[in-house]
């Protein structure tokens, strides 16, 4: 009764109006174009599109923005890249808040997003090279972020699982990380929860691809350099001063590939089959399977790499793109707390940069 006398007498808050945002989006690929559909989406009324470029074209110009076969067009014709252009573009448009989206996998492009936010722009990122890149990048970019720059990461780890964000509540309670370990990679996860040894390692990797979960170049993936990238977003996420050099990777790329053009490696993913085939059997001998773990221990030690486990793991017991977070805190010592759900795809990273730019305000 009470509750209800104070719900009539005590008037609410004038809940404050979202605000417009005029955004540049910064790659048209597999995650920018599934970006671009979920901009035609109600939710989406708001935010306006001022920009948009590839690696090698841009547009500016209003009617070429809203043309459905955008991405198209900027193949075919639209101005040389330019990021100037494209920032003029936000500064005259007359929305409060001004959004630079990166969808690309450029490390040139995020090596800009601290100095970005330095010049007021809020950046919302699906690429992790800043954040799981160099340490100096990293401290650059927290230290932008201390100066009001607002960073929307929830596309860096787990595809917008929310991963980011239950560990920095956890730390903003005062809990503290003790371990992590888990599944990080969408396309391995995919790759390692499929693969019985009956079609080829290499048919598995060109459907992962054309399912858009691989990174461009699906070297990024095999070779555990995507999975180090979001370890140590987490780690250092939870206060760990992880350099990149610091995690222990294990690569499943053969030297012989390892320096090609994409396209060259594209062209010789059979050479995979082999070596994978040999792992699976070797793992099948002992009553195992296959996994690509990712593990931070409680003294900062990372190492990324292909584990056998028993069929009874967590990690075995995953499906399609599913990843696994699983953290142990000072909290949460018992059991860990475990984080699982689809880890890659065009809509739900998509849906992740959506999410973080509906955030702002
Ligand atoms: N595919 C997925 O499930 C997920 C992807 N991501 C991240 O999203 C990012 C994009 O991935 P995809 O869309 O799959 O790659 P993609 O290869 O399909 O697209 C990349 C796009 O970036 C553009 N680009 C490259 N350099 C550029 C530059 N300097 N300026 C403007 N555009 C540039 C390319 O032209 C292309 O349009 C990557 O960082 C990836 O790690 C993150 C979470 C999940
Ligand atoms: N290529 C990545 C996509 C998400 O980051 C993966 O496989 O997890």
């Amino acid at each position: 009764m009470s509750a209800v006398l104070a719900e009539a007498v005590v008037p609410k808050a004038a809940a404050a109006a979202p605000q417009q945002v005029a955004l540049v989006l910064l790659g048209t690929g597999v995650v920018g174009g599934a970006f671009l559909k979920l901009l035609c989406t109600p939710v989406a009324k708001r935010l306006h599109l001022v920009g948009a470029a590839n690696s090698r074209k841009q547009q500016t110009e209003a009617t070429q923005l809203a043309a459905r076969d955008l991405r198209e067009r900027l193949r075919r014709e639209g101005a040389p890249r330019d990021d100037a252009a494209l920032l003029s573009a936000l500064d005259e448009h007359h929305a409060a808040l001004k959004v630079i989206v990166d969808a690309t996998a450029s490390a040139e492009l995020a090596s800009r997003h601290a100095d970005w936010l330095a010049r007021g722009y809020h950046v919302v990122t699906a690429n992790k090279s800043l954040a799981g890149g160099q340490l100096p990048g990293w401290r650059a970019l927290q230290t932008a972020r201390a100066a009001g720059g607002r960073y929307g990461d929830s596309a860096t780890v787990g595809a917008g699982l929310p991963v980011l964000s239950t560990l920095r509540r956890l730390c903003d309670c005062g809990d503290s990380l003790l371990t992590l370990e888990g599944v990080f990679s969408g396309s391995l996860s995919y790759l390692f929860n499929t693969y019985d040894g009956s079609r080829p390692f290499s048919e598995l990797l060109r459907d992962a691809r054309k399912l858009g979960y691989t990174e461009p170049d699906p070297r990024a993936d095999l070779s555990g350099e995507d999975v180090a990238r979001k370890l140590l977003i987490l780690a250092r996420n939870a206060g760990f001063a992880l350099g990149s050099d610091e995690v222990l990777v294990e690569s499943l790329v053969p030297e012989s590939l390892r320096e090609l053009s994409t396209e060259a490696f594209l062209a010789r993913l059979e050479e995979l089959d082999e070596p994978l085939a040999a792992l699976h059997e070797a793992a099948r001998a002992r009553g195992q399977v296959l996994r690509f773990l990712a593990r931070l221990n409680q003294r900062g030690r990372a190492r990324v790499g292909i584990t056998e486990v028993s069929p009874t793991h967590p990690a075995a017991r995953l499906y399609g793109t599913d990843n696994q977070f699983a953290l142990t805190t000072t909290r949460y010592h018992t059991q860990p707390l475990v984080i699982q759900g689809p880890g890659a795809g065009p809509e739900v990273t998509a849906q992740a940069l959506l999410g973080d730019i509906l955030a702002l305000g």
